[in-house]
């Protein structure tokens, strides 16, 4: 990346500060750009889901993972309950949706409260296995709330053969004007398929492990027994370790990475495979120097600019995230690891600068908390605009449940060292409620961002992008108005 005009920053930069310029192009196509990875993850969009317990939990995972990106388990969770996760992530189709399933004997009531949980809005019903019918939300108004599935399903259900070539099941689809269909094997529940997702299919490359199954990673905290927790998770198949603390430039911080990277090195030796270690999170060249010398193959940036954040009020520490990530890349890439830009990201602009900054990948957390995908549940505010509730990991609410087990004074001591919010209201977008919607706007922003500044590759990306600092007010006139001035 070049500053236009060899500018210097007086000062340090967040992505609002800064705007990028076209440059003379021969990459012909958004098309044309490919946009995996430089991190030797594997993963095939530039996306990772943040390690918060209100973002990242199984559906998210698969949704994700479906599409090219990668999630991140939390810390915060049992070790069993995340092996769980990370088993249902591994044996689920990598091209196939995951359905709700519900019984025919089920009450309506309880098929509305599952239909926000998968962004196709709609139930398969299932006898023995087998698919016998359908039920979408519209089934479910205006029927008494003891009236059964069985009593509002539909029957005349289109099914689909496992296998079937994607551009035919996509015709068929659209022959009987139907928007998902059940797939089936031998009559049994194999999945399902939506025009959307076929679409998608031949826009996006799954993200995947060697064996084919849907990549997934999870994280480790600083504290306890970190080489036991992450021989655990490199056993049960996770494709990135990410070890993750609110000040990642500590001692502390160091031994639990050498330990995350001893274990991760007696796993390759055993199975071959090499699972990338993450660590973080720092800000400043010395940080990202210190955690890469300690085996680091992924830097995770970021102080302060996540939304549910607040460290930089209660302390005043943090950096202005391009900078940081400017400054940690420069240092990672000297010192052969890689950048993830972690956090404060709203718009797929900000993506855009992130990678143009350094970055592998860009962490997002709290913009897909409002999303079908989050593990919380739809809630409605009073104007029925509906939402998803959303918490910061150094919050009170998440300092109480990762010190659960601890005594009531040490977790009385942890809940005076607060910095994140407590809760908050993640709205789902009405046009954009499911996460492949937003991974749709981010990928298609960042693609066209790549051609302007000429570039095919993540790579060339980095060096080809030219960055201008621009002031409050030539970010606002970068804004679209949807009514007049
Ligand atoms: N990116 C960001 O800006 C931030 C992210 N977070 C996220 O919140 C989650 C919880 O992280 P965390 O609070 O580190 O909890 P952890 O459970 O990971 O523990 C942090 C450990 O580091 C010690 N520590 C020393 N200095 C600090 C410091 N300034 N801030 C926090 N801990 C410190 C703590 O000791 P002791 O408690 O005795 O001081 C404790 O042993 C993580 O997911 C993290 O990424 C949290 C804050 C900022
Ligand atoms: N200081 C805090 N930082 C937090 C907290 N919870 C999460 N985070 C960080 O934010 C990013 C995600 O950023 P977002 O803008 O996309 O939401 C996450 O990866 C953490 O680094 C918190 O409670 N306090
Ligand atoms: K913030």
């Amino acid at each position: 990346m070049e500053f236009l005009n060899g500018q210097t920053p007086q000062h340090d930069l967040t992505y609002n500060d800064v705007f990028m310029v076209p440059s003379r192009s021969s990459v012909a196509s958004r098309l044309d750009v490919d946009l995996r990875t430089p991190d030797q993850v594997g993963t095939t969009i530039p996306i990772v889901v943040a390690n918060m317990t209100a973002v990242a939990g199984r559906r998210m995972a698969e949704t994700v993972a479906r599409r090219g990106g990668l999630a991140i388990l939390p810390q915060d969770v049992k070790v069993e309950a995340l092996e769980e996760t990370i088993t249902e992530v591994k044996s689920a189709h990598p091209v196939y949706e995951t359905p709700v399933t519900v019984g025919p004997e089920e009450p309506v009531a309880a098929v509305l409260a599952l239909l926000g949980k998968r962004a196709h809005r709609a139930a398969v019903v299932v006898e023995d296995g087998r698919p016998v019918g359908l039920v979408t939300e519209r089934d479910c108004l205006e029927v008494d709330r003891f009236s059964t599935v069985a009593d509002v399903m539909r029957r005349d259900l289109l099914t689909l053969p496992v296998g079937i070539d994607l551009d035919e099941a996509f015709d068929v689809l659209e022959s009987k004007h139907v928007g998902l269909a059940p797939v089936v094997d031998d009559g049994r529940l194999a999945g399902v398929l939506t025009r959307r997702g076929i679409l998608r299919s031949a826009i996006y490359t799954p993200a995947l492990d060697p064996q084919g199954r849907l990549m997934v990673g999870a994280a480790v905290g600083i504290n306890g027994d970190v080489a036991g927790r992450a021989e655990r998770l490199l056993a049960d198949g996770v494709d990135v370790i990410v070890v993750d603390t609110a000040h990642g430039h500590q001692d502390r911080m160091l031994d639990a990475l050498t330990a995350a990277v001893r274990a991760r090195d007696a796993h390759a030796e055993r199975s071959g495979r090499r699972i990338p270690v993450t660590a973080g999170n720092v800000v400043s060249a010395e940080g990202a120097r210190d955690l890469a010398a300690a085996g680091a193959d992924i830097i995770k940036v970021g102080v302060g600019p996540g939304a549910m954040c607040t460290t930089r009020m209660m302390t005043g520490v943090g950096r202005p995230q391009f900078s940081a990530v400017l400054e940690c890349a420069a240092a990672a890439k000297e010192c052969g690891a890689h950048v993830w830009a972690d956090g404060g990201v709203k718009y797929p602009r900000d993506v855009a600068l992130g990678l143009a900054a350094g970055a592998a990948s860009i962490m997002i957390g709290s913009w897909f908390a409002g999303t079908y995908e989050s593990p919380g549940d739809l809630v409605r505010d009073a104007d029925g605009r509906s939402y998803k509730e959303s918490f910061g990991m150094a919050s009170a609410r998440a300092v109480r449940a990762r010190t659960k087990e601890q005594s009531a004074f040490a977790r009385a001591r942890s809940a005076l060292f607060e910095e994140g919010i407590s809760s908050s209201r993640m709205y789902l977008d009405p046009e954009a409620s499911g996460v492949e919607d937003l991974l749709d706007r981010i990928v298609s922003g960042v693609r066209s961002s790549f051609t302007y500044a000429g570039a095919a590759t993540v790579g060339e990306f980095h060096s080809r992008a030219v960055v201008g600092l621009q002031s409050a007010a030539g970010y606002d006139e970068g804004r679209p108005r949807a009514t007049s001035w």
